[in-house]
């Protein structure tokens, strides 16, 4: 069984959970109430590097992986999403994934509401009152991964995102994947470079993928970006923005990271 399979077996015990604890309905409710979604697709689409504009910062609020183990002791997910807003980040993405991330929900509700710029659930999406979960949170884009879905479960929970008022980031690791993502009508398309199975990175996984994308579609290059040479690599290839987590929640001086990693 791989990491990702683990993960999922995971999930599926925990939504059944979560819905013993809050109805569907109520949750409904509370994301009714929830503050408007902020535009997450706007925020990245504006001057592409196609047409000269910089990449985009998507920077993620992460304590701890899999593939990592812990990344930050000292964790204060309103601190580091301050920080990441003041340095340019165009939108931050919150790990909300408990048993293998050490993240929260109420980390998305609390650090989204101490900025201005559009906030992202990042968790393995399975099920419609996942998303009701992220907006009741406020959350302004979920992200659905294609390796965990079927074609028609990742169009459903597509739509839903967006009748919802989010942005759905549709993320896939195998190319084979390709097809139903598009499909699915997603305008925001993340390649993953890590592999959920060996933990493998491989930025060539984005960079192989660009000419496959429709250029009127926003690709994003997800994981292992380290250096100011890989974003720059990226960036020629036309790639719109990239998501990054360890190389900066790592650091004691998260904003210096930020800006040495854009080149500022
Ligand atoms: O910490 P990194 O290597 O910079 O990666 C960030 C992000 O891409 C990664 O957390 C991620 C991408 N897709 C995922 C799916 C589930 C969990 C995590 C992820």
């Amino acid at each position: 069984m791989s990491v990702l399979d683990k993960i999922v077996a995971t999930k599926r015990e925990e939504i059944a959970a979560a819905k013993l604890a809050t109805p569907a309905d109520e949750l409904r409710r509370a994301a009714e109430r929830a503050p408007a979604p902020r535009d997450f697709f706007a925020a990245l689409a504006q001057e592409r590097p196609r047409d000269g504009g910089p990449i985009k910062l998507i920077a993620e609020v992460k304590k701890a992986s899999p593939s990592a183990g812990l990344i930050r002791e000292d964790f204060d997910p309103i601190e580091i999403a301050r920080t990441y807003e003041a340095h340019g980040a165009s939108c931050v993405s919150i790990l909300t994934d408990e048993p293998y991330f050490q993240g929260k929900l109420e980390y998305l509700r609390d650090a989204r509401a101490a900025i201005g710029i559009p906030a992202l659930r990042k968790d393995f999406i399975l099920d419609e009152y996942q998303l009701l979960e992220a907006r009741s949170v406020g959350a302004d884009a979920v992200l659905l991964i294609a390796e965990c879905l079927t074609p028609s479960e990742l169009k459903d929970l597509h739509d839903a995102a967006v009748a919802l008022g989010m942005t759905p980031l549709v993320e896939l690791y195998e190319p084979e994947n390709l097809d139903a993502v598009l499909e699915s009508g997603a305008r925001l398309i993340g390649v993953n470079n890590r592999d959920l199975r060996t933990f493998e990175v491989d930025l060539g996984h984005t960079l192989r993928m660009r000419e496959r994308v429709p250029a009127d579609r926003l690709l994003v290059g997800e994981s292992g970006v380290k250096t100011h040479d890989d974003v720059r690599r990226l960036a020629d290839a036309g790639v719109d923005a990239i998501l990054v987590g360890e190389s900066l929640t790592r650091e004691a001086d998260i904003g210096a990271a930020v800006d040495r990693l854009m080149g500022r």
